[in-house]
């Protein structure tokens, strides 16, 4: 269970990567404007990982959409989100878009939609290293092959040759995630970046996460529903319900102090599975610590 945080004074110095103040994202629709993120401000330091929680549709997704710019003209966004000096919010597509992907990497939830069906893996990987690296065609074939081991896909040559269909949902994520890693981002953003991945690969991408942010000082934001997951690479948590933050904090502060009732809901919840899981493991009644 990590849960060091970086302290007042380390921050003290230190600029945010990205900080968020006061962002709203509202729905229009028929002159009806319905409000789906409310008052979302966070900043996440170097080398920090910042876990957004809260149950499914909680406006985990919306908030980190809103700030990179990836909404359509349906939903109307205000706020700040600096990065780098520039106000995400108010930049142009295309200043956008040549920041993700370069200093801000994304995995979102569906894999299947970040891959175009018709080119094979390692062609899409090295068109986006050929775009974001200066990398030449053998040292892209190379590390291409790394990143498909450091995630733990067997036979990564082969898989370099096929199309996404003929790959697992789960995957392509691990390979989704690979590309993000190798990009080595400012800010690396992963909403459910987990969710299709087996316990034991989930374990060892996790550790992935966590010696990225270290190795390289990566600011990471960490979205979702999974408080066990979140425990191990967040440092700090907010915790969303309603589109609004309802509670923060490091991840003790979250177990034992959260005032908030749906967070104390949430973390009840949590200790049931663990307390089901164990009692099935050992075959007989364990309290729960975590
Ligand atoms: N394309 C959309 N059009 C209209 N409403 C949407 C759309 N996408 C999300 N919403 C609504 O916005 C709210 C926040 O959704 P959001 O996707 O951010 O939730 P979430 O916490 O990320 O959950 P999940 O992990 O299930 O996506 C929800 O009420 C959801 O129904």
């Amino acid at each position: 269970m990590r849960t060091e945080t970086l302290s007042v004074e380390e921050r003290a110095g230190q600029k945010p990567v990205v900080r968020v103040e006061d962002l709203r994202v509202s729905l229009k629709k028929r002159h009806k404007q319905t409000e789906l993120v409310k008052e979302v401000s966070f900043e996440v330091y170097p080398g920090e990982c910042l876990g957004i929680l809260g149950e499914s549709g909680s406006g985990k997704s919306m908030s980190v959409k809103a700030m990179l710019g990836i909404l359509d003209k349906n939903f109307a966004v205000s706020g700040n989100a600096w990065f780098e000096e520039k106000n995400l919010i108010k930049e142009s597509k295309e200043t956008l878009r040549s920041i993700r992907g370069s200093k801000i990497a994304v995995v979102l939830q569906n894999p299947m939609t970040c891959f175009d069906p018709l080119y094979r893996i390692g062609n899409q990987m090295a068109e986006t290293f050929a775009t974001h690296t200066d990398w030449k065609k053998e040292e892209i074939f190379r590390r291409s092959v790394e990143i498909l081991e450091r995630m733990k896909i067997r036979n990564p040559e082969e898989v370099l040759a096929k199309y996404p269909h003929q790959l697992s949902g789960g995957m392509l994520q691990r390979i989704m995630i690979g590309i993000a890693m190798a990009l080595k981002p400012a800010l690396l953003i992963a909403d459910e970046p987990t969710t299709a991945i087996d316990a034991i690969t989930q374990h060892e991408i996790l550790e992935e996460f966590i010696r990225i942010k270290q190795e390289h000082q990566t600011a990471m934001i960490f979205i979702t529903h999974d408080l066990g997951a979140i425990s191990r690479v967040a440092d700090r948590l907010i915790v969303m319900n309603s589109g609004e933050v309802v509670d923060r904090g490091d991840f003790q502060h979250i177990l034992h102090h959260a005032s908030d009732s749906y967070t104390r809901l949430l973390v009840e919840k949590r200790a049931e599975v663990m307390k089901k899981y164990r009692e099935s493991i050992h075959g007989h009644q364990e309290v729960c610590h975590d």
